[in-house]
């Protein structure tokens, strides 16, 4: 019987060994992804940088992976930046998100010298100033606009359009204000800007877009006010493979456009080229990351639908329940065996809206089958939940044919373990 194999290991050995559900994240899809970053971006243009959007998948050993790699982290929370200070990730290479900042995530990025710190509104510049000055820190900022441009994907992670709660809106009077804010404050170098325009894009128009926009801001606050934009960060975005109809195009078919637009822009305004940093996250990770379940429950409703049931769901993938999204998925044990059957694929939680996939082909299936869903590196392990009291999976690192825990399966202790 052949067992699939994912980055040379067999996974219905992995869930043997390990339980299910199961995360299994490939760490040769990870430094091969990085590796293209590197040489189709970072040293085929000067003056660039990429930071990996941990949002999307962090754990120790990924921050280390990261690390090693040489690429620089995006980080949205305090616990994000913990995590990255625990392996000791370079600071410099830190940039740090967040459109509610708290004072202590404040704190904490101007003590340990977080790299940059991306400004989202008046209140945080404000507060960064203060705090700033308070522990006499310099603090490189950016600016995250809003450029108002409308990213096709779903309305839950656009981020570009001017009615949204990321960033400053794109309007001159408030830019302006706050960019001579920023050059008031003793501690605090306002060095450019930064815009994210949506999550899972398929095309790249939006960045060029965007890009458009910013580089007239660019040219209009320098000839207003005098700003000289140092440097400007583009975001993430970049979609991947899920199912039939979505792709994960090259990296260059999105830097190689964001690149072109912006030389061609700066010509036109006759302004130096900054410094362009790319955030990519689902890119690196989604497609290097797999969950395995085993198969309990069947329920065939004659002339209906069958239900097959999962040790898992929207607990450890809320993503089809939010977004609507959809998966492919092979029953692990059988990949010899031809799909034939359409069969609902139905988490266990207390929820009608728990369904993982709503139809697949699979071979004839039976309780014990181990299934293994695809694309789950990203915004699977870091949104998961304890939804039901239901512990956590356990997370594998597998590489050429190794593997390896990364993360220990929460426990029932676990869950009530704050509990008084
Ligand atoms: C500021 C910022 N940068 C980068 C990302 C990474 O996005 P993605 O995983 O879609 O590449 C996000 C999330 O969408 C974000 O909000
Ligand atoms: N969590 C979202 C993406 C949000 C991106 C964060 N800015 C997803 O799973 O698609």
């Amino acid at each position: 019987m052949a067992n699939f194999l994912f980055s040379n290991t067999d996974t219905v050995k992995l869930a043997e060994k390990y339980g299910t559900p199961l995360y299994v994240v490939s760490e040769d899809i990870i430094v091969e992804r990085c590796n293209e970053i590197k040489r189709d971006f970072t040293e085929r243009h000067k003056n660039t940088m990429a930071v990996y959007a941990s949002k999307a998948f962090l754990t120790k050993e990924m921050a280390r992976i990261i690390k090693r790699e040489g690429l620089g982290m995006d980080v949205v929370s305090g616990g994000e930046l913990y995590t990255a200070i625990k392996v000791d990730f370079p600071m410099e290479k830190i940039v740090f998100h967040g459109n509610n900042k708290t004072l202590n995530e404040i704190e904490m990025a101007v003590k340990h010298n977080v790299g940059r710190i991306v400004v989202d509104n008046f209140y945080e510049l404000d507060l960064l100033g203060k705090v700033a000055k308070k522990y006499k820190k310099k603090a490189n900022i950016l600016f995250r606009i809003t450029p108002g441009v409308d990213s096709h994907t779903h309305k839950y992670i656009r981020t570009g359009q001017i009615d949204s709660k990321f960033g400053i809106p794109l309007n001159e009077n408030i830019i302006h204000k706050a960019i001579l804010k920023a050059m008031e404050l003793e501690y605090v170098e306002l060095k450019g800007f930064h815009f994210h325009i949506g999550s899972q894009l398929q095309e790249n128009e939006t960045h060029v877009k965007a890009i458009k926009i910013i580089a007239s801001l660019m040219n209009e606050v320098k000839n207003d006010i005098g700003f000289i934009t140092k440097e400007l960060n583009t975001g993430g975005g970049y979609g991947i493979h899920y199912n039939g109809n979505e792709h994960r195009k090259p990296l260059r078919y999105f830097t190689d456009a964001i690149m072109e637009e912006l030389e061609k822009e700066c010509e036109k305004y006759n302004l130096e080229r900054p410094k362009v940093i790319i955030e990519p996250g689902r890119w690196i990770v989604g497609e290097a990351g797999i969950t395995l379940y085993t198969i309990g429950s069947i329920k065939n409703i004659p002339g209906i639908r069958t239900y097959v049931g999962i040790d898992g769901g929207m607990p450890d993938n809320p993503r089809p329940s939010l977004y609507n999204a959809k998966y492919e998925a092979l029953v692990a044990n059988k990949m010899d065996e031809e799909p034939k059957n359409i069969v609902t694929v139905a988490g266990k939680c207390c929820e009608s809206g728990d369904i993982l996939i709503w139809d697949l082909k699979v071979p004839y299936i039976e309780s014990g089958d181990i299934l293994a869903v695809l694309s789950t590196g990203a915004y699977n392990y870091s949104m998961a939940s304890n939804y039901n009291r239901i512990p956590r999976p356990a997370v594998v690192m597998v590489s050429n044919g190794k593997d390896r825990l990364i993360v220990k399966r929460e426990t029932y202790d676990d869950i009530i373990k704050n509990e008084i």
